[in-house]
């Protein structure tokens, strides 16, 4: 069933429209912190490749849990007052050192 005053030629009315138009903008949002964070995690690991080739010239472990725990109490006080998740946030860094301890153990091989 059309009705002319709500519906366009797809079926979408004036709502839907703006509907669409919301999600284009959030969307768009999104793909532009997407790619802010992937630039970001770029640079991270150019620096912790940096230190991975210092460790492993200077006969330095992989990895420092110390510091990963001083990381981690970090990052949930700021995911706290950031309104952020502290477990996920804590999850999420675990994933990214645990990528770059792979990567200093793979630097110490070829050394
Ligand atoms: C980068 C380092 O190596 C490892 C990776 C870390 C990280 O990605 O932040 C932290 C500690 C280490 O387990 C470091 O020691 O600083």
């Amino acid at each position: 069933m059309t009705t002319s005053h709500t519906s366009d030629a797809n079926g979408a009315g004036p709502a839907d429209e703006a509907v669409r138009a919301e999600l284009s903008r959030l969307r768009d949002s999104i793909d532009n912190i997407d790619a802010a964070v992937v630039h970001m995690l770029a640079e991270r690991f150019k620096c912790t490749q940096q230190v991975g080739h210092l460790k492993a010239n200077h006969h330095l472990p992989p990895a420092d849990p110390d510091r990963e725990a001083r990381q981690i109490a970090r990052l949930r006080e700021l995911a706290e007052s950031a309104k952020l998740d502290p477990a996920f946030a804590e999850k999420l860094l675990n994933f990214i050192i645990a990528e770059v301890i792979r990567h200093h153990e793979t630097i110490a091989k070829s050394a």
